[in-house]
């Protein structure tokens, strides 16, 4: 046979599988969906058919493609068609067995990825307190835990790479039992040049995209762990809406009456039995050593969560009766960490009301202390705060927070005082813009203190301890009782000062007069 006929010859099978691969790319679907389930092994047919829509083209390429190229090949010679079938059926089963161990392997990759990170940060954040003490590499606990994670996320990388390496022997392996095949077909006078060239296009077209599905097959994985997590969190319980729920509040009274609550998967109650009453106007402290409740105390008023016992109530009636919106309008929460735009001073403050006038920017900044720092920003109110507002000290950003909380005019605040050590200037300024959101005789604040002024300026303390309420009153009822002790202990605990000293202060706040400062 002369090299033109040879050459003509192949042509008809040349078009045909060009053909055919022109049909496949171009087809969507069920077939792609049934593929991707063969790929993503125990994938699950929901998650296959989003994957198909969304990365189906080129998983369809990679699988119905050799299944054609089998089709056709099986016209030219039958014994090339089951090798190829033989090499696909390997092949499936090699990917399945990879993407199962990948999985397993890439659960703990992330749990070791996620650990990585927040240890970088902590270092991150950390480098203060690490330089002061010499230590900015890290204390040697911090780059154990570091190494440590580092080695499981190495381990886990090789783990889900290694059966990938068994998939890519099976194509290599196949490729050369069928070049075997074509070779012995030509010499032994089965298959003519035309015909054998026919099939190694054929083969090759066959071979090609398998090989690229295991790059399909990683996105195909990471795709499927992405959804399984949203749907894991999807399918966390909504906090149930009541059919017809209470959308106006009339006052803004906060009282807890018998509340006991345990913490999803926790083992002991977070709070038992505890009932307080913060009349509307008025500002309750919060003390107790850690862990005693009091950011619990906080999050059931705002109702992150429903009481195991007892009832949680605002302006008298139950929040679980309330529409979210209605409750969450009227409360404005101040977390220790305050997060800040990197955007201007006004803009992050417009963001509690866009359409504030500029009266009452200036009003909201004032009773919160605000007015001074922005006096001193080279921009006033157009100062940039940096990212996540870097450029502010953290009691300025609690004082950016504060003004939020005014100027949204919410009428139940829930302060988490910056526990850190602040200068007295900030400290003398965050307490005195505490005392003004208390000032307004509709609002009530519930500020979990950690300084003595902020105790001193409350109109009622409450100390938890434990999840339970071992101390309530006036801050001067307070001081008479043994009450004062466990303040000062938290809060010494909490700002590295002597609690002798902080006994000394609060006495002073309370009577001036006994230490001659009248
Ligand atoms: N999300 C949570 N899941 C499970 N348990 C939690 C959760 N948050 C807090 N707890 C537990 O509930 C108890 C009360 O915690 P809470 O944060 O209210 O105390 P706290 O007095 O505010 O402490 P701290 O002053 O350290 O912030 C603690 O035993 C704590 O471990």
């Amino acid at each position: 046979m002369s090299a033109l006929s040879a050459a003509a010859g192949i042509v008809p099978y040349i078009a045909a599988a060009q053909i055919a691969r022109i049909l496949l790319e171009h087809t969507s679907g069920a077939v792609g969906a049934v593929w991707t389930w063969v790929a993503v092994g125990a994938g699950g047919a929901a998650d296959a058919a989003n994957l198909a829509v969304t990365i189906g083209g080129p998983v369809i390429t990679s699988t119905l493609l050799p299944a054609t190229v089998v089709v056709v090949t099986l016209a030219v010679d039958w014994r090339v068609a089951v090798l190829l079938c033989v090499i696909a059926l390997l092949a499936a089963s090699a990917l399945r067995h990879a993407a199962k161990v990948a999985a397993e392997a890439e659960v703990e990759l992330e749990r070791a990825a996620a650990e990585v990170a927040v240890r970088a940060i902590e270092l991150g954040q950390a480098q203060p307190v690490l330089r002061a003490a010499d230590q900015a590499e890290g204390t040697p606990r911090m780059n154990a835990a570091l190494e440590d994670h580092r080695d499981t996320y190495r381990d886990g990388m090789d783990r889900a790479r290694r059966p990938f390496f068994l998939y890519t022997a099976v194509i290599a392996c196949g490729f050369a039992a069928v070049l075997g095949l074509i070779a012995w077909l030509l010499l032994s006078g089965h298959a003519g040049v035309a015909e054998a060239i026919a099939l190694l296009v054929l083969a090759t077209r066959f071979l090609q995209p398998l090989g690229n599905l295991i790059d399909l097959i990683g996105a195909l994985r990471a795709m499927t762990n992405k959804i399984a997590r949203i749907e894991e969190l999807l399918a966390s319980p909504a906090l149930p809406v009541p059919a017809d729920p209470v959308r106006r509040i009339d006052g803004a009274d906060v009282e807890l009456s018998d509340v006991t609550f345990t913490y999803p998967g926790g083992d002991a109650p977070a709070l038992r039995a505890v009932s307080m009453r913060c009349p509307s106007g008025t500002t309750a402290a919060l003390v107790g050593p850690s862990g005693s409740g009091k950011t619990t105390v906080t999050r059931l008023v705002a109702r992150f969560f429903d009481v195991d016992a007892g009832q949680v109530c605002v302006g008298g009636i139950d929040v679980r009766e309330l529409g979210p919106e209605t409750l969450l309008d009227q409360i404005a929460i101040i977390f220790q960490d305050v997060y800040l735009f990197d955007d201007t001073i006004e803009n992050n403050l417009r963001l509690a009301r866009p359409e504030a006038t500029w009266d009452e920017l200036r009003e909201a900044a004032r009773a919160a202390r605000l007015d001074e720092v922005i006096k001193r920003l080279p921009d006033a109110w157009n100062t940039r705060v940096g990212e996540a507002g870097a450029q502010l000290s953290g009691g300025e950003r609690q004082r950016v927070a504060i003004a939020r909380a005014i100027l949204k005019q919410a009428r139940i605040v829930l302060v988490d005082e910056a526990s850190s050590a602040l200068d007295p200037e900030n400290e003398a300024a965050i307490t005195q813009a505490i005392v003004n959101l208390g000032a307004d005789p509709g609002r009530t604040v519930i500020v979990i203190a950690h300084r003595p002024a902020t105790l001193a300026a409350a109109d009622q303390v409450v100390s938890l301890d434990a999840g339970e309420v071992t101390e309530a009153g006036s801050p001067d009822d307070l001081l008479r009782t043994d009450g004062i002790h466990l303040v000062a202990a938290d809060t010494a605990a909490r700002t590295s000062v002597r609690p002798v000293y902080i006994v000394e202060t609060f006495a002073r706040f309370l009577h001036p007069g006994a230490f001659g400062e009248e």
